[in-house]
């Protein structure tokens, strides 16, 4: 008689299911262990240019949850951790942190969430942070918002922002622009040969911002009889051709 009771391998099977997608790094799967279809949008843009910011409000509109990889590694440094004193001289030398400390702990803070929407900040941020993170979760991003915004408007709001970073200093501030064009927009551009890339311009007020940011995340809200791929195809060719035309930053 057929019974409804599941063995301990369709389990294991149902837990390991957003592995599917990952390959592995030196013959090493994928070890995301979330059974949740996990929806990952990336937050990209120079340091300054209002990320942070339009995060908040799409957590408030949208109810994703937002992930920053800067705020996760000053917690780091914070928490006394032993890796800390590296994060924390790499910060002050404007330099990225290597991959397996920030998808560690993107991948705790995930592990640990139990809302399905993501919103992650600042990452990737250069090619071996996109590598890793796809190798261990095997997650592909909905798309990328890529806030477009020229370094001396980032430079003004940087040295405006008054959190008592060690990096919003001008001679960190100058490193961390030289380290965004050289590591940063090559992965917008490998983003932007599968068309995922919604160029922001980030020049606009923080509400005008939001509004053009808006009609991409309305399909999380509103989905239509089609799904919410139908629809989100469709704000992104939208988006694409009222597109903000605005040159990449350099
Ligand atoms: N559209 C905007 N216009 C003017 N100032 C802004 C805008 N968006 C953000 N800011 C301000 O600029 C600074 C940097 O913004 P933030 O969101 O922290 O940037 P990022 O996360 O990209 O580094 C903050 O002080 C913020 O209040
Ligand atoms: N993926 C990441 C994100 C941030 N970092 C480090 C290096 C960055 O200069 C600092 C600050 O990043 P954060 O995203 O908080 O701030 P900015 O966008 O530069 O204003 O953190 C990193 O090493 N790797």
């Amino acid at each position: 008689m057929a019974t409804a009771t599941k063995t301990v391998s369709e389990e294991e099977e149902e837990v390991t299911t957003v592995k599917v997608n990952g390959s592995a790094v030196n013959g090493v799967p994928p070890v995301f262990t979330s059974s949740r279809e996990l929806k990952v949008v990336f937050v990209l843009g120079g340091p300054g240019s209002g990320k942070g910011t339009q995060c908040s409000k799409i957590v408030e509109t949208f109810g994703f949850v937002h992930l920053s990889a800067g705020d996760l590694l000053r917690a780091e440094i914070k928490s006394g951790n032993e890796n800390g004193n590296m994060i924390q001289n790499m910060i002050k030398e404007g330099k990225i942190v290597p991959a397996e400390v920030t998808v560690k702990l993107l991948q705790k803070a995930m592990e640990e969430s139990e809302n399905d929407k993501f919103l992650i900040d600042g990452f990737p941020r250069n090619e071996e942070n996109r590598a890793i993170f796809e190798s261990v979760t095997g997650i592909e991003p909905q798309f990328i918002l890529f806030f477009d915004c020229p370094e001396q408007e980032m430079e003004r709001r940087l040295l405006g922002r008054n959190q008592g970073r060690v990096d919003d200093n001008i001679e960190t501030i100058r490193k961390r622009f030289k380290v965004f064009v050289e590591s940063s927009i090559p992965v917008v551009d490998y983003y932007e040969t599968s068309g995922k890339v919604n160029k922001i311009d980030a020049t606009k007020s923080v509400d005008k911002v939001f509004d053009s940011i808006r009609p991409l995340f309305d399909c999380f809200n509103h989905v239509s009889s089609n799904g919410y791929e139908e629809e989100l195809t469709e704000a992104i060719k939208q988006h694409n051709i009222n597109g903000s035309a605005v040159a990449i930053t350099n």
